[in-house]
């Protein structure tokens, strides 16, 4: 049998040797993803440190910082659930909590079609792999033309207030770390589709440290997790360099879209 050998068009973007998602049925692709299922399984969260070269994670901050205009800051109070606040419910009660949130996010559009991770995340093999990691049969990527695949920076005091991922699962890219702060911290499965856990949610709200856990997030770290039942924050950023990072978008229907109020929220326009 004769193989040809393509190089894949993220082949500069992925230490291939460390993560192989370009031979995934291979021997040691088999092993990434049952590595990543375990980890997810135990922790609720998979983390792959140097998943990015370090020239593309390099290139990726030269992009934000080129792109540093165009990008949009949101500074706003909502709920953990990003629902609004629940009124019949006593003020310490999860569903009346507020938190701020404040980043700036540049749009899927403003990022140029050669950037390293618009290579990496156009690709199938990489939508591929993140389905098989997460155990999912089939994984779109989103259709927004804003939202997709985004770069979010935040500065000075910036910061991710507590909160349930709408979404099931997420996926994001370390391109850059602050000086001090900026950390993601998390509660694994702190609810589930069947119970909120209202008293658990609350202690943590109070600053009950005792489940909390950090992610380590160097430049390059590769992370998915299931943010829908793991409430995580991320802590105001310190010192003068910005936090500089990924969120890829995917859903397990097709043809996924923000709605125009998220979408002004969160780029300041509409894509339509
Ligand atoms: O920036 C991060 O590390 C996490 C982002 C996040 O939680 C979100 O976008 O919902
Ligand atoms: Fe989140």
């Amino acid at each position: 049998m004769t193989s040809t050998v393509t190089r894949p068009p993220y082949a500069d973007v992925v230490d291939l040797d460390a993560y192989p998602i370009h031979r995934l049925d291979s021997d040691p692709g088999q092993a990434l993803v049952a590595r990543c299922r375990a980890e997810l399984a135990a922790d609720g969260v998979c983390n792959l440190p140097g998943f990015l070269t370090p020239a593309a994670a390099a290139r990726m901050v030269a992009l934000a910082e080129e792109l540093a205009d165009r990008a949009w800051r949101s500074d706003q109070t909502h709920t953990i659930y990003f629902e609004p606040v629940d009124d019949t419910v006593p003020a310490e009660h999860p569903r009346a909590h507020t938190v701020r949130s404040a980043k700036r996010g540049i749009a899927y559009d403003y990022i140029p079609p050669d950037a390293p991770l618009r290579r990496l995340y156009e690709s199938d093999d990489m939508t591929r792999f993140i389905a098989a990691a997460l155990g999912i049969a089939t994984l779109y990527r989103s259709a927004d033309p804003l939202d997709a695949l985004q770069m979010t920076a935040f500065h000075p005091g910036e910061e991710l207030g507590w909160h349930f991922d709408r979404s099931e699962f997420s996926v994001t890219v370390m391109y850059q770390q602050p000086e001090a702060g900026g950390e993601f911290v998390y509660v694994p499965g702190l609810r589930t589709a069947d119970d909120p856990n209202y008293a658990g949610v609350q202690a943590v709200l109070q600053g009950d440290p005792s489940n909390t856990r950090v992610l380590p997030s160097a430049p390059g770290t590769l992370a998915f997790f299931h943010g829908h039942n793991a409430l995580h924050r991320v802590t105001p950023i310190e010192g003068a360099r910005p936090r500089i990072n990924s969120v890829l978008t995917y859903g397990e229907v097709p043809d996924m879209k923000l709605n125009d109020l998220t979408s002004q929220l969160f780029y300041g326009r509409m894509s339509r």
